[in-house]
């Protein structure tokens, strides 16, 4: 069969479906491809990729009921009686399984045929320069896609670094860990990127015994002070760090493993979870076929998210900008999609990316947007200046007795005009997350300290731990000795 839509998109996950749906709305036609449709199963018949079968939506169900344990935990005391949580963990994959039931309508394939999308489950290969051949599942015969533009949005997979012994024992990762069916006596945890930190936390509070190997730091790309909140509360939650040990070797023991690190040390757990990084999925697609550029960091894009086959585009985990592996986020997927839309269909020119926000869905959240402090001072030597404010002075985490945390704020030195500009901010704390939004619109639209600091916002509210931040940047100018001298000024006058 020979199908000859504008568009074919390969790949039904966040990149590809956000695609998919763009273009139809707009009138065009769409075939869109997708090797992870599930043929049975509560998900059968549904797309949504990594983000809603294997990332975002399960390990943040699963953190939300582990949360509610660790709030039972900590509700216990003279106010409150009340005992150790008893947990079942079947009871607890269900209601993983109930929220991704409940987002399943909204990537089933149900509904992009309803938007006029022709839905091809089965795996896409260039065969030349224009031709998609689409193997169908479960030996359904192959059809030829001849598109007048391609979108590939073909996502990432679980890296494993090479660790000898680690093909020699049973290994789960972001694929298999949220099939468990049995809580994990004592999890090993390998990576303290934010995949391994929130699984640690996650299955700890469960009641699981964790140990977390990581050969850098814990969250190698936040700034030190704001990962030691987080640090100080997975320890303290019962979590083993082993931080810098490297893992050198794992081998079989029984029905365990065991785990030897650089430091010669070694430990046994009963079950270990990679959670060391993605690498793009490329294989197998015929690239080379294609005409389309790509290394190990994912297939080379320029403005407009264009592969160097004219015809071809790239988004999502599987695309590298300019060569660069930027980062990996259900969010970025959804606006570089807009930006393919734009660039296909519009015929415009790509879009300037502003900063990107991210957050670790940890209890406390850890969550920044633009310029880290050490990113800011490697760039700008002495031109930086950092503000923070706690929020062991703000009423509202006081009542909640949840005062961990900070929100600090980046400053660089403008070029032109005396003063600073926000160039990076963040908070760590109880729901964090919940206040990057501001922050975000701070940095990327360049909004002035003051007006963050003259903010009126409800009281009593963790949001304010925003304005005292800014107010802490902004107020040595308005209470310098220029600002009391004119008050003297002005206050000799009738
Ligand atoms: C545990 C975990 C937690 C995460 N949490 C968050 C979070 O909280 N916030 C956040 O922003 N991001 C999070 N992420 C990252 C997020 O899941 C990804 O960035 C996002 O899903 C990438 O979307 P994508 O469309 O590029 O790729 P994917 O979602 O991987 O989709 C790719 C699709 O392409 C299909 N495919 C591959 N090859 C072919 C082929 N040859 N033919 C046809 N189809 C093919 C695949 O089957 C898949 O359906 C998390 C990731 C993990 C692993
Ligand atoms: N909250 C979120 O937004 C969120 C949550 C989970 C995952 N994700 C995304 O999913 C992807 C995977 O997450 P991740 O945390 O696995 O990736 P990551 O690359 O951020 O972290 C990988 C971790 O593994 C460690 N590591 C890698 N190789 C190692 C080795 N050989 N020895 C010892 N340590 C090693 C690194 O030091 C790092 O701590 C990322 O793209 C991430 O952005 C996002």
């Amino acid at each position: 069969m020979l199908l000859t839509p504008d568009l074919c998109v390969i790949g039904g996950g966040s990149a590809g479906l956000s695609v998919a749906a763009g273009a139809a709305r707009l009138g065009v036609s769409v075939v869109l491809v997708d090797a992870g449709i599930a043929a049975d199963g509560p998900l059968a018949g549904v797309m949504g990729g990594d983000c809603l079968h294997t990332g975002c939506v399960p390990s943040k169900a699963l953190l939300a009921v582990a949360a509610q344990a660790a709030a039972v935990r900590a509700a216990a005391g003279p106010a409150i009686q009340a005992g150790p949580p008893r947990i079942d963990f079947s009871a607890v994959m269900e209601r993983v399984r109930a929220a991704q039931a409940t987002i399943a309508p909204h990537d089933s394939v149900e509904r992009f045929t309803a938007l006029g999308v022709t839905v091809l489950p089965g795996t896409a290969r260039f065969e030349s320069a224009r031709d998609v051949i689409v193997t169908a599942r479960q030996g359904g015969g192959l059809t030829v896609v001849r598109a007048r533009r391609v979108v590939i949005a073909t996502g990432s997979q679980p890296r494993l670094p090479p660790v000898p012994g680690l093909d020699q024992v049973p290994v789960l990762t972001s694929t298999t860990v949220f099939t468990l069916t049995e809580l994990p006596r004592h999890l090993g945890v390998f990576g303290g990127g934010p995949q391994g930190v929130e699984l640690a936390q996650a299955f700890r509070r469960l009641g699981a015994e964790v140990t977390l190997i990581t050969g850098g730091a814990l969250l190698p790309k936040e700034d030190a002070d704001l990962v030691t909140c987080v640090r100080h509360r997975l320890l303290e939650e019962g979590i083993v760090l082993r931080e810098g040990g490297a893992l050198r070797r794992a081998d079989p023991s029984g029905t365990a493993i065991r785990l030897t690190l650089e430091d010669d040390t070694s430990l046994t757990v009963s079950h270990l979870l990679a959670a060391t990084g993605r690498s793009p999925h490329t294989a197998g697609l015929g690239l080379a076929e294609a005409g389309v550029a790509f290394g190990a960091e994912g297939i080379w894009v320029g403005r407009g998210f264009r592969t160097s086959n004219r015809r071809v585009y790239a988004v999502g985990d599987v695309a590298a900008p300019h060569g660069q592996p930027g980062p990996r986020l259900t969010h970025l997927a959804g606006w570089q999609a807009g930006q393919v839309i734009r660039a296909i269909l519009f015929r415009l020119p790509g879009g300037v990316r502003g900063p990107v926000p991210r957050a670790v869905w940890t209890d406390p959240e850890l969550a920044w947007v633009g310029l880290t402090e050490s990113a800011a001072r490697a760039r700008y030597g002495t031109g930086v200046r950092v503000v923070t404010a706690g929020f062991d002075g703000n009423d509202r985490a006081v009542t909640e007795g949840q005062t961990d945390g900070l929100c600090k704020l980046v400053l660089i030195r403008r070029r032109l005009l005396p003063g600073w500009r926000l160039a990076g901010a963040g908070v760590v704390g109880h729901r964090a997350g919940d206040l990057l939004p501001v922050l975000t619109l701070a940095v990327q639209g360049r909004l002035s300290l003051t007006a963050l600091a003259g903010q009126i916002l409800p009281y009593p509210s963790r949001s304010e731990v925003v304005r005292a931040a800014a107010a802490a940047a902004v107020g040595p100018a308005v209470f310098s000795a220029p600002v009391r001298s004119v008050v003297r000024l002005l206050r000799g006058l009738p």
